[in-house]
This record gives structure tokens, C-alpha cells and sequence, in this order.
């Protein structure tokens, strides 16, 4: 640590310096700015690297301690008290219970009562275990996101990791930064910062970097708090507090964790699944009730009716879809997008429109000038990527443009060296730009036209800005060292800056402004536009001093000149486009840009085919009221909205969510939060993005890539999809167990077809790893060959339904016709049949068996919703089979091992059984292949067949 720093004392496990903590000794915010310096032993150069580290290993690293594990406990005592668990625990002690009333005593009521309490642990162990991975995935997701800054060190601006920041830390704030850490502002442009997560209000309010009386120092309106967002203008600020010892970190210590939200999907399922237990429960009340009167012994018969209802209840299937979930969530994460919230999986499967960026997601936003214009004449620019290397024609008439354009530019150019290759988003050669890539290939722009930015900054330095912004589409500087005051420069926006213009630069002249100059400054941005080319204007004025008021430097200008810089598209997008399109997923691009620009990208990409897309600006939106609006989007032609605010963006969004549009839209600025928290789908850019649009989104595309939006939405589609499988799975079989036992009562056959215990080693034996394979299912070849998903459709819909009593039904009827040819070819009277008894035996043991090994060509017959299964190879998915043969082999065993057969009371099988059952279950894939060819020729013959 430097010299001079006595107030720099860690406190108690935080990282405030305590004399600054606006208890102990003078607060930060009633320092002149040169004290806040000398307070925190740094310099308006930031600190010095060494001391830097020094400072770190002593305060520790800027991070909020992990969020604990204290909802553990809770967790696990949580699965035993969910409703299944109870009406489990209460079933098990009933059996207990009935085992102890017993006379004579039954080993096997003993066997049901452990059978069920181990339902209930291993269901809770694996409820426990996925929520738990669920989290530590959501954890790991949230990490790839780093969270960098700013930050002065040596008198360089560098990019740091945020939990690199100590005290003493010089940060450069700007619009869209989150606030890293408790700061003190030394020098603030306009700046308002949102302080909602500190203090609940939501307004932006204004900060300074002026002393302020002392109080309490969240009320300071010159210190800046960690968890805040920056949501205007630009600040630069010292740290005097990090990691736990910030405002933040006191209330991060006292929250209580927030409850797990569980998703639509989530409850869909608990509720399909609580209307069957009570259906089981239902059944097994009415099995009591008709068997007793016949006769059979009061407890034994409880006992069976509690078994087959507990045998009934889909144990596996919350944790069945949480993993199916995850799974989702970890698939798109490998292709570039993080989701944040398990709703967004789902919601992705049913988008039907995309509201998206142009530069960035669309482009490569690797910006280049290729012409500058000025006086009249086009200059051609030579080089690619952010190297400055290449020639501007003709350079001196174009000199003044580009310098003004530099000068008033916040960016940054790092060389190959300084790079040394760890950022991905360098261009070829190594380079790459810290900021705005707009402004940086201004920077290349200007050093290609030999001049040296550094040396123009230092003969007429800064001393006033007027930050960008995506409303008024123009940035403003002012500056010193010059002859005659001081001098404004202005770029952004042709239409916007051209507004403000009164006079031009005309072949060493300045003119005054015609209309017919006006005119010829409009063709040349047409004329650059058209090229799909993003252009800017810039421009300058005398004024009379250095605070000169916003109004007052952005009018009467004297235009410059424009420059046209190209965007090259990425080449994966044009085939995500066909993608959405053959998905039905309508594709709107929304963009600042000019509407000539918007569309020649838009062809190139693909988003425009036609002749002539709809092209709207921002002006005619403030046009339309809501009708108008609705009007303009119902029309489902290829639409552009160009020269639009984040508020048109937001206004968008909610009219196309009226007209029942499940909307993802893509925001990288701090004012496309309200967007992004409004849409069905937020979707944040990771790279380019800003920190406030990324915490306001429910995806993060780590490569900022419209590609990965539409791989997400596949792979959205495709969990919706597997998740239907398994239920279709799970809930089929459920019939095939049911139906056997009700045909033996109404039949009048004394004894059970399949025993609880059986039916228990089926739902946690044989079926649960099929299931989950399904779950994990890829994505159908033709997932995207189909409309979106309606909004309202429920999980369980008709067709889901009828699939379910198709399959089930056929396997019921298979499993009760094996069963009584069985006891039939035996020729003894029902009454005769006793429990030992060998044939009884064999009939049961076939019917386990007819399940198991129909449930594994169930498991192949519901991977594909239509098409057919052998289109996407029988043996494609090795986890499925793995767990199907793994259920198989477990049959085997109970039937042919001694003591499995005591505890099931099975008989070995001939291999003439298994073939008929295989065979059985052929039929049965046979069946579902012939219902999927009549639903694929039924959906040829009618072309709008429903989603699924
Ligand atoms: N740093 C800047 N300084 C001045 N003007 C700018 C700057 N960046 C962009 N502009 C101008 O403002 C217009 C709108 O830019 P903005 O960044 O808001 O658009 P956008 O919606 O992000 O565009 P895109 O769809 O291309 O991502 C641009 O066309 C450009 O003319």
C-alpha cells in the first residue's frame, strides 16, 4: 500500500475503510475531491498495480460471500412434508399398523409397509439431489457471465474482473454499468443512477460529484452503492468500500433466501400428478369396498387396496421433469445461451415472434469505415477490422471530420500486444476495442488518416460531455486549448445532427445550410445506407465556456462530413433465419439505424425476401395510437422498425403481447430493461451488453448471436417435447397395472394379478431410467418444421391424453389376456387358487414381466410425436436403452433368483414366455408406427394441422 493511507483499516471481516464509514470519523461525502483522493490513498491515476495487490490481499476480494447453504436442511425436511411424502407416511404406518393386527402374522404386509417408507426416502433422496444439481447449475450458469469494470491502474483505463476491485480504485462508470462497489464520485457527467435494489424506489435519481453535508451516506447524493445500476451519463468515482463491508452486502447478510418459484410447467405437473394420487386413492377405496363384501379377510384386503393405491401414485415424476429441465437448461447453455429461470425454457418452446437487434446479434458488429464523405466528394477508406492499418484517400479534406469524430469518442483501441489473446472478441489481427466498437472504428478511421488521437487530446483536452444516448441518437464533448475558447464537437445521427445544423464545411468554405445542401447531405446518407453501411455525422461549434448548457452546444452547428462504416452479417445467421421461419416464428428487427441500412442488412441475413418489407420509423410509431399499432402489426408481412427509442421497443412488445404473442426480444442498453423484463423472453447480449440488461433479462447470449436464439428456442421445443414423452411413458403404464387388478375383481378371481410390491418395482426399478432418458431425448429432426405451441395449451392436452389410454390401453389389454390364458390353461376353478400356488405364480410373474418389457417398446414408440421412431434410428438414444435393458435384466432376476422370488413371490420364466411377451410388445410399436402414419398423411392432406 502507498504511503499517506492511515484510514485504511479493514473492519471486521469487511473491506470499509472505517474512518469512512460515515460513523467512525469524517464521512467520504463531505470531502472536497482531492481529499476523497489523499482519504483513500490513491490519485485521480487510479492506484498503482502493486499497491493494488498489496490492498487485495488485505480487504480480499470485492465479492459478496456465497449465498450459504443454509436452505439445506430445509430442503430435505422439505421433501418429506410435500403432500405425496405425507399420504406415503401415513400409508406406511397404516401397513405397520394392519401387519401387527395380523393373526396370523403376513411377511408380506411387513414388505409393503418398509416398500413404501423406502418409496418415500428414495424419493426424497432424488427429489433432494436434482434440486440441489438444479441449483449448483444455476450457480455455475450465473458465473460464466463475468461481471468486469473499468477501472484506473498506472494512469491506464483497464478492464477488471469487478472482484478485483479494492479500495482506492479509480472506476469509469457509464450508462448500463452496475455500480461494483460503495464509491465516492470525483467527476460525474449527468449521471443518474437507479437505487432500487438498495432503497425500493425505482426513479433515477441524479448524482454529483460536489461535497455534500454529512448524514447518512446512502443519502449522499455523490456516493455511488454496489447492486445499483448506472442508468444515465458517465462518472468516474473512488471505492471506499468492497465485498461485504458494502451497503449492499449488509442487506445481502439479512435477506432471507427468497422461495424457490416453482414454473407453470412445474405446476401443471404437481397438479396432474395430485389428481391421479387421488384417483389411486378413489380406486383403492372402491377395490376395499367391493371386496369385502366377497368375503376376503377385512385387513388383508385393506392392506391390497393401500398397496395398489400407493403402487398407483406417480412417484418419480417431479423429479423426472426437474431433470428433464436442467438438462434443457445445461444443452442451451452449451450452445451460448444462459437461461436464468427454468420459466424461460418453456416459454421459449412456444415463441411466435423475435424481436431483435440488428447490430451485434444480426452483424458481427466488428465495425469498419469504409467511406467517408465530405465537401460533396466520397473518400474511400481501405482496411478491415480495428487495425489501423490502411489509407484514407485523399486524407486532408476529411482530416477535421474524422478528428472531431475521434475526439468526441469515449473508446479505446488495445493493441494485439496488450491483448495477448485474452479477449475472444478481438478482431482477426489481435486488436480490439474497449467500449463502444462504433467509436472505435472512428479511432481507426482518424489513424488512418495519420492522425494521432492522444496528441489531439492533449493539445485540447475534454472538459465537458454529453453522453450518447439512444434517444436523442447524437454524443457531445467540449473542449479547451484552443485559440478562440472552446470548442464543441457533436457526432451521431445524420437526420438527428442535420436538424441541428445551420452551416457546412464545404470544400474549405463553411456555407451557410441550404435546402438544397441539406438535400445533398440526405442523398450522400441514402447513398451509403443503401449499402447497408452504418452512418454517422459529425459536427462542430465555437462556445462561449466549458459548462456551456446541452441545448446550447448541440444547435447551430456546422456540419463536418459523414462517415459509413460496414458491419459484416454473421455468416450462421441467414440459416437461423430460415429455421424460424419454417418454425413459424415471425422475425422483426428492431434497430436504431436508418431504415436504408436496417433493410440492406435485413436482406443480407435473410429477415427480408420480398420486394418491399414494411418499413417503419420511430416518428411514424409516435404516430400511431394503440388501434393503429395493433393495425400495423397484425399485418404479418416482414417488418422493420427502424429509428427506434428503447420506449417504441417497449411499446412493441406490449402490443404484440396483446395480440397473444409469446415475444423474445433482444436489448444490450441500460434502457431496454423495461423491454426485457416486459417480454415472454428477455434475452441479454453477453459480450456487448450492458450489466442492467443482462440482470433484466432471462437469457444471456454469451456470443450475442441471433443463431443461439433460435437454437435455444429448438431446444425449447424439444424439453416440451421430451417432457410429454415421459408423462405419456409414466402415466401409460399406469393403466396396464390398473386394469389387470379390476378385470380379477370383476372377474371374481380371488387373488391379486400383480401385488403392490411388483407395481412398486416397476414405477422406482424399471421404469424411472427410461423415463429419465426420455427426458433427455435430442431434439426431434422436425421440431422445427412445426407452428409454435399455443400459449394456452395445457401439458396434458387431448392428444397427450388420448396417447396416453392408446398406449396404456393396449398394454392393459395384453397384460390381463396373458394373465388369464395363463390361470385358464391350468383348467382349475378360480376358488381353488391359492397364493403358493406355481401357476398363480407364473401368471403374476408374466404380468410384471408383460409390463416391463412392453414399457421398453413403450419407452421407443413415444420418442417421436410423428414421425417414425426408425427415421430417427431405433437405437439412437443409448441411455434409453441402457435403461431399458437394465429394467429387463431386473425382471430376469426377480423371476429366476431364489430369494427375489420369496420376496415377489414370482416363478422362473420359459423362454417361449418372453418371446410372446416380446412379440407383445412389437405389436405394440407396431400400433403406435401405424397411428403416426395416418397422423403424417392426415397432416399432408390437411396442411394447417394443429401444433402438435
Ligand atoms: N457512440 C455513438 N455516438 C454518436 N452516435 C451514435 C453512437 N452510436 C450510434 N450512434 C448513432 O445513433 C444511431 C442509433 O444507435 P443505437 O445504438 O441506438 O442503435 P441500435 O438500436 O443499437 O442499433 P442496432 O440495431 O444497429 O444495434 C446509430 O444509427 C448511429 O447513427
Amino acid at each position: 500500500m502507498g504511503t499517506g493511507t492511515p484510514v485504511l483499516t479493514p473492519g471486521d471481516g469487511g473491506h470499509r475503510p472505517e474512518a469512512l464509514s460515515g460513523t467512525h470519523g469524517p464521512a467520504v461525502q463531505t470531502f472536497a475531491t482531492t481529499d476523497v483522493f489523499a482519504a483513500l490513498g490513491t490519485s485521480p491515476r487510479g492506484l498503482a498495480s502493486a499497491d493494488a495487490a498489496a490492498r487485495r490481499d488485505r480487504y480480499g476480494p470485492n465479492e459478496l460471500p456465497p449465498a450459504g447453504r443454509r436452505g439445506l436442511w430445509r430442503d430435505l425436511v422439505g421433501q418429506f412434508t410435500d403432500l405425496f411424502a405425507v399420504v406415503l407416511l401415513v400409508a406406511s404406518a397404516i401397513t405397520f399398523l394392519a401387519y401387527e393386527l395380523q393373526k396370523p402374522r403376513d411377511v408380506g404386509t411387513l414388505q409393503l409397509a418398509v416398500a413404501i417408507l423406502g418409496v418415500v426416502v428414495l424419493n426424497a433422496a432424488i427429489g433432494f439431489a436434482q434440486e440441489y444439481s438444479a441449483e449448483r447449475t444455476a450457480e455455475s450458469l450465473q458465473a460464466m457471465v463475468p461481471h468486469t469494470c473499468r477501472v484506473l491502474r498506472d494512469g491506464e483505463r483497464r478492464e477488471l474482473p469487478a472482484r478485483d476491485l479494492v479500495p482506492g480504485d479509480v472506476v469509469v462508470l457509464e450508462a448500463g454499468d452496475a455500480v461494483p462497489a460503495d464509491c465516492r464520485l470525483v467527476e460525474a457527467h449527468e449521471v443518474s443512477v437507479n437505487n432500487a435494489a438498495l432503497t425500493g424506489e425505482s426513479d433515477a435519481v441524479g448524482r454529483t460529484a460536489d461535497p455534500v453535508a454529512a448524514g447518512p451516506v446512502l443519502q449522499a447524493r455523490n456516493c455511488v452503492f454496489m447492486g445499483t445500476d448506472v442508468v444515465a451519463g458517465s462518472a468516474k468515482a473512488v471505492v471506499f468500500a468492497s465485498g461485504a463491508a458494502t451497503e449492499f452486502g449488509g442487506i445481502f447478510r439479512l435477506a432471507a433466501a427468497a422461495p424457490r418459484q416453482r414454473t407453470p410447467l412445474q405446476r401443471q405437473v404437481a397438479l396432474m400428478a395430485r389428481r391421479v394420487a387421488g384417483t389411486a386413492l378413489a380406486i383403492g377405496a372402491a377395490l376395499f369396498a367391493v371386496r369385502v363384501p366377497t368375503g376376503q379377510p377385512f385387513v388383508e384386503t385393506f392392506v391390497f387396496a393401500l398397496g395398489v393405491m400407493v403402487a398407483l401414485v406417480p412417484e418419480g415424476l417431479p423429479a423426472t421433469l426437474s431433470v428433464s429441465l436442467a438438462i434443457g437448461v445445461r444443452r442451451m447453455a452449451r450452445r451460448h445461451a444462459l437461461v436464468k429461470q427454468l420459466l424461460a425454457v418453456e416459454a421459449l418452446g412456444s415463441t411466435t415472434v423475435v424481436c431483435t437487434d440488428k447490430t451485434g446479434t444480426l452483424t458481427q458488429a466488428e465495425m469498419t469505415v469504409v467511406q467517408v464523405w465530405a465537401g460533396g466528394v466520397p473518400h474511400a477508406v481501405s482496411g478491415v477490422g480495428y487495425a489501423p492499418e490502411g489509407d484514407v484517400a485523399d486524407p486532408q479534406p476529411v482530416r477535421e471530420l474524422l478528428r472531431a469524430a475521434a475526439l468526441c469518442s469515449n473508446a479505446r483501441l488495445v493493441p494485439p500486444s496488450a491483448n495477448a489473446g485474452r479477449y475472444p472478441q478481438s478482431d482477426r489481427q489481435g486488436w480490439r476495442v474497449l467500449g463502444d466498437t462504433t467509436e472505435g472504428a472512428l479511432l481507426v478511421a482518424a489513424a488512418k488518416a495519420g492522425l494521432d488521437r492522444a496528441a489531439e487530446e492533449a493539445a485540447t483536452p475534454r472538459v465537458a460531455e454529453y453522453p450518447f444516448d439512444s434517444v436523442r441518437k447524437l454524443m457531445s464533448t467540449v473542449h479547451g486549448g484552443t485559440v478562440d475558447g472552446y470548442h464543441a464537437y457533436v457526432k451521431g445521427a445524420p437526420q438527428e445532427l442535420l436538424a441541428r445544423c445551420t452551416r457546412i464545411d464545404w470544400s474549405g468554405e463553411r456555407l451557410p445550410l441550404t435546402e438544397e445542401l441539406r438535400a445533398a447531405v440526405t442523398a450522400a446518407n441514402d447513398e451509403l445506407a443503401s449499402q447497408g453501411l452504418r452512418v454517422l455525422a459529425a459536427a462542430w461549434r465555437p462556445v462561449s465556456d466549458s459548462h456551456s448548457a446541452q441545448d446550447e452546444v448541440e444547435s447551430e452547428l456546422t456540419l463536418l462530413g459523414l462517415v459509413g462504416m460496414f458491419d459484416p452479417p454473421r455468416t450462421e445467421v441467414s440459416d437461423a433465419v430460415t429455421a424460424c421461419r419454417r418454425a413459424r416464428i415471425r422475425i422483426v428487427m428492431v434497430t436504431g439505424d436508418h431504415p436504408l441500412t436496417a433493410e440492406a442488412v435485413a436482406r443480407r441475413v435473410g429477415i427480408v425476401s420480398r420486394s418491399a418489407p414494411t418499413v417503419v420509423t420511430g416518428a411514424r410509431l409516435d404516430t400511431l395510437d394503440d388501434d393503429g399499432l395493433d393495425a400495423l402489426l397484425a399485418a404479418q408481412g416482414e417488418l422493420l422498425l427502424c429509428r427506434v427509442s428503447p420506449e417504441h421497443k417497449m411499446r412493441v412488445v406490449t402490443a404484440l403481447q396483446r395480440r397473444g404473442e409469446v415475444v423474445a426480444v433482444t436489448g444490450d442498453g441500460a434502457n431496454d430493461a423495461p423491454a426485457l423484463k416486459h417480454a415472454d423472453i428477455g434475452v441479454a447480449m453477453g459480450a456487448s451488453g450492458t450489466d442492467v440488461a443482462r440482470e433484466a433479462a432471462v437469457m444471456v447470449l454469451l456470443d450475442d448471436s441471433f443463431a443461439s436464439i433460435a437454437a435455444a428456442v429448438r431446444l425449447g421445443r424439444s424439453v416440451y417435447q421430451n417432457i410429454r414423452k415421459f408423462l405419456v411413458y409414466l402415466f401409460s403404464h399406469n393403466i396396464a397395472e390398473l386394469v389387470p387388478i379390476l378385470a380379477a375383481t370383476f372377474a371374481g378371481f380371488p387373488l391379486v394379478p400383480i401385488s403392490a410390491v411388483q407395481i412398486l418395482a416397476i414405477d422406482l426399478g424399471s421404469d424411472v431410467l427410461p423415463a429419465l432418458a426420455l427426458g433427455a431425448e435430442p431434439p426431434e429432426p422436425d421440431v422445427m418444421d412445426r407452428p409454435p405451441r399455443a400459449r394456452r395449451e395445457r401439458l396434458f392436452s387431448s392428444t397427450v391424453m388420448g396417447r396416453i389410454l392408446f398406449l396404456g390401453g393396449i398394454q392393459a389389454l395384453g397384460v390381463t389376456a396373458v394373465f388369464f390364458w395363463h390361470i385358464h390353461s391350468s383348467g382349475m376353478p378360480y376358488s381353488d387358487f391359492t397364493e403358493d400356488d406355481t401357476v398363480y405364480r407364473e401368471a403374476i410373474t408374466m404380468v410384471q414381466a408383460g409390463i416391463v418389457v412392453s414399457q421398453f417398446f413403450n419407452a421407443l414408440a413415444v420418442r417421436t410425436d410423428r414421425q417414425s421412431v426408425f427415421r430417427i434410428g431405433l437405437l439412437s438414444n443409448p441411455w434409453l436403452l441402457a435403461g431399458g435393458g437394465f429394467g429387463i435384466a431386473l425382471m430376469a432376476a426377480i423371476s429366476y433368483l431364489p430369494p427375489l422370488q420369496a420376496l415377489f413371490n414370482t416363478a422362473p420364466l420359459a423362454a417361449t414366455d418372453w418371446a410372446v411377451l416380446a412379440a407383445f410388445g412389437a405389436l405394440l410399436l407396431a400400433a403406435e408406427e401405424t397411428r403416426k402414419w395416418w397422423l403424417r398423411r392426415r397432416q399432408t392432406t390437411t396442411p394447417k394441422g394443429e401444433a402438435r
